[in-house]
């Protein structure tokens, strides 16, 4: 049997990216096509490594083949990524920043943050970690960096932060730079230069996504982050309390803004219910049901999942080692299916903006 090039390109051109609603042909997405005898081989390059269809385009990518060519072509296909990237994001290196937010303090949204930044990076991807919120910085302690300094250079008479690494990601808290014991009353200029150094100071390297933990609220460093930056999106979360879910609505108002416009990744329900280890089968839902699944059906935004509210959870953040680090631990599980959406809606707003582009140019 005599295989080509082009009819492999010509099968696979059946195949579509159901996110991005192109076939993979035409996505640029098949590369590195090997033909020997009736063994063929290629390259599937995603645009994350986080992506929850990645099962599902491999198997429609073999049926293609068997379908238009031969059933008896045996495929050997390597299911690749690059992470796109859609504009500039003013920190050089750094593809995609997305930042956590929420309406009301408490919720949750440091957990969401580094079990995110953590569960992008168990995916695959390069991650960094920004903890920009200097009401209570969390990460030196869910991470086991309390007095933990950063190392500053000066070059040229620039500074350089060396951002702290720990399990895989790159990570910079606010909390680094001042006294626990000694809450500082911050100021709004004060804060902004601060925040504003964390981007720009610090040598991230290449990044596929920088995560930043905002401070709970809507202020002065959510203007100043999302004005200095082009962020790729927001993921707000909240419990699914009316207070919580009001306050929610109103951070996403503001994100949604003409003078911000910061695109909504979607909207995670932290605590949406409680579950006993002893009875796993058991949800009870003390804050009521469903209230951050209605919110995000209200403003039409995605909804990336819900969190239970479980001992572990709470208890690992408190140990410095989050709980997406335990394999076989269910809610591990939950945040990496988590991650897996906010990067897919990553992947689906870069593609747009490039879909966008071309009309301009065209
Ligand atoms: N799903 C959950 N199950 C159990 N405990 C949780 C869960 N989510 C968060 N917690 C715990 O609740 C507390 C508050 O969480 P966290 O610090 O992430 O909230 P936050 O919204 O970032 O707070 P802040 O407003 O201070 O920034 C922490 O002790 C955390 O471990």
């Amino acid at each position: 049997m005599i295989i080509t090039k082009e009819q492999v390109l010509q099968a696979l051109s059946n195949v579509e990216e159901p996110d991005l609603k192109k076939d993979l042909v035409t996505l640029n997405m098949i590369q590195d096509i090997h033909i020997d005898g009736n063994r063929l081989s290629f390259s599937v390059v995603l645009t994350t490594p986080a992506c929850p269809l990645k099962a599902l385009i491999e198997n429609a990518c073999r049926n293609a083949i068997a379908y238009f060519i031969a059933k008896e072509v045996e495929v050997n296909i390597n299911m690749t990524s690059r992470v796109t990237t859609q504009k500039n994001t003013g920190v050089p290196g750094v593809k995609n920043i997305i930042a956590v937010a929420s309406g009301k303090g408490g919720v949750g949204k440091s957990t969401v943050a580094a079990n995110l930044a953590l569960g992008l990076s168990k995916l695959g991807a390069k991650v960094g970690l920004i903890d920009a919120d200097i009401y209570g910085p969390s990460v030196p302690i869910m991470f086991d960096l309390e007095g933990a300094r950063p190392m500053a250079t000066q070059e040229n008479g620039k500074t350089r932060i060396e951002p702290i690494e720990k399990y895989g990601i790159k990570l910079l808290s606010i909390g680094f730079f001042t006294d626990p014991n000694q809450p500082v009353p911050w100021r709004g200029p004060m804060v902004s230069t601060a925040v504003k150094q964390l981007f720009n100071d610090a040598d991230w390297g290449d990044l596929d996504y920088l995560v930043v933990d905002l401070p709970p609220g809507t202020g002065d460093i959510h203007i100043t982050v999302t004005q200095t930056f082009p962020i790729t999106g927001a993921v707000i979360v909240t419990t699914p309390q009316n207070v919580a879910l009001a306050d929610a609505k109103k951070g996403i108002g503001m994100f949604m803004m003409n003078a911000i416009n910061v695109p909504i990744l979607g909207i995670v329900e932290n605590m949406a219910y409680f579950t006993p280890a002893e009875l796993p089968e058991n949800k009870y839902h003390i804050f009521g049901q469903d209230g951050g699944k209605k919110l995000a059906e209200q403003l039409d935004v995605p909804f990336l999942g819900e969190i239970p509210l479980v001992r572990s959870i709470s208890e690992s953040g408190d140990a410095g080692k989050p709980v997406v680090l335990q394999d076989g631990n269910p809610m591990a599980a939950a945040f990496i299916e988590m991650a897996k959406l906010v990067a897919q809606q990553v992947s689906i707003y870069n593609a747009r903006a490039i879909v966008d582009t071309n009309v301009v140019n065209n």
